[in-house]
């Protein structure tokens, strides 16, 4: 497996928790994090690809790990409201991800001796709709934190983007550019619902303020931290919330970053 792909152990054997620009051990210098936040729909996932791809970096979709996590819950019939039951399957499951090029996902069960690609199954609605069952329980959260950190530190890449809903303030606090991208509702809504078909804008709009409201219980990314940088994409095409991105990255002071550019 080339250093464009990402194997991560199961949770349980992941390094412990520490500072996610912490060096990997054997490799000389840590990746250069970018850590990105926000809500459903506000453009992170696409937004942070590209530019991810544009500054020769990895892209580590840390929302991805929740969806597969509570894909493998419904599949194993795992209580996704029990955390000893997620942390047990966290335990005896098997996460893969690419940092590099066209994103897939895969997933070993417990017990299975092949992975299964589930890819485009964590983005069904079935799946959707289920996945803060599991990110809501603080334990999971640390564990897969632990996991995220390994990622990047194993991944051999000269810099990540890491996107999710606590980048900024729980994974990688210290990165030196952090950034949480927003939207409003409606905007989101509608990019959204450009996505999928058969489902209307309104039915969107809905899921996506039930999925925020639920989500923000947990942890906090419709307001930027002390240091975050706030990119509104509300009025921003893609190609201009690519170049906003880049332009936090290239405002950013820190010598390592400008180094790598
Ligand atoms: N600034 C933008 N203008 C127009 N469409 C966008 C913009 N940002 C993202 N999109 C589109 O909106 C959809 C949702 O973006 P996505 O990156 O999946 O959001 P998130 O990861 O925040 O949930 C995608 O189809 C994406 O291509
Ligand atoms: N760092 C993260 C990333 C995702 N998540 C959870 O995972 C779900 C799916 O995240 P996602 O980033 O794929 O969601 P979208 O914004 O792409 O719709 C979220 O609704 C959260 O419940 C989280 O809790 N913490």
């Amino acid at each position: 497996m080339s250093g464009a792909e990402s194997t991560a152990p199961a949770a349980a054997s992941a390094p412990a928790a520490g500072s996610a620009a912490a060096p990997a051990a054997g490799s000389a210098t840590a990746p250069i994090l970018v850590a990105i936040d926000g809500p459903a729909g506000s453009g992170k996932s696409s937004v942070s690809r590209a530019a991810a791809t544009r500054l020769g970096f990895g892209i580590l979709d840390t929302g991805a790990a929740y969806r597969a996590l509570a894909w493998a819950a419904l599949e194993t019939g795992a209580d996704l409201d029990a955390e000893p039951a997620v942390l047990e399957l966290l335990g005896a499951w098997r996460f893969d991800i690419t940092l590099r090029g066209e994103q897939r996902v895969t997933v070993v069960l417990p017990g299975a001796s092949a992975p299964s690609d589930v890819t485009a199954a964590i983005r069904e609605h079935a799946v959707s709709g289920q996945v803060s069952r599991v990110s809501q329980h603080p334990a999971v959260r640390d564990r897969l934190n632990d996991m995220f950190r390994a990622i990047v530190a194993g991944s051999g890449l000269p810099g990540v983007v890491i996107e999710g809903r606590d980048i900024t303030t729980v994974v990688a606090p210290d990165a030196p550019v952090r950034i949480l991208m927003t939207a409003s509702p409606e905007v989101r809504a509608e990019r959204r619902a450009g996505e999928l078909s058969g489902v209307s804008r309104e039915q969107v709009l809905a899921d996506i303020i039930a999925r925020d409201a639920k989500d923000t219980l947990v942890v906090d990314f419709m307001n930027p931290a002390p240091g975050v940088t706030l990119v509104d994409t509300s009025d921003l095409d893609f190609e201009q919330s690519i170049q906003a991105v880049i332009d936090v990255v290239q405002a950013a002071p820190s010598a390592a970053v400008e180094e790598s550019m």
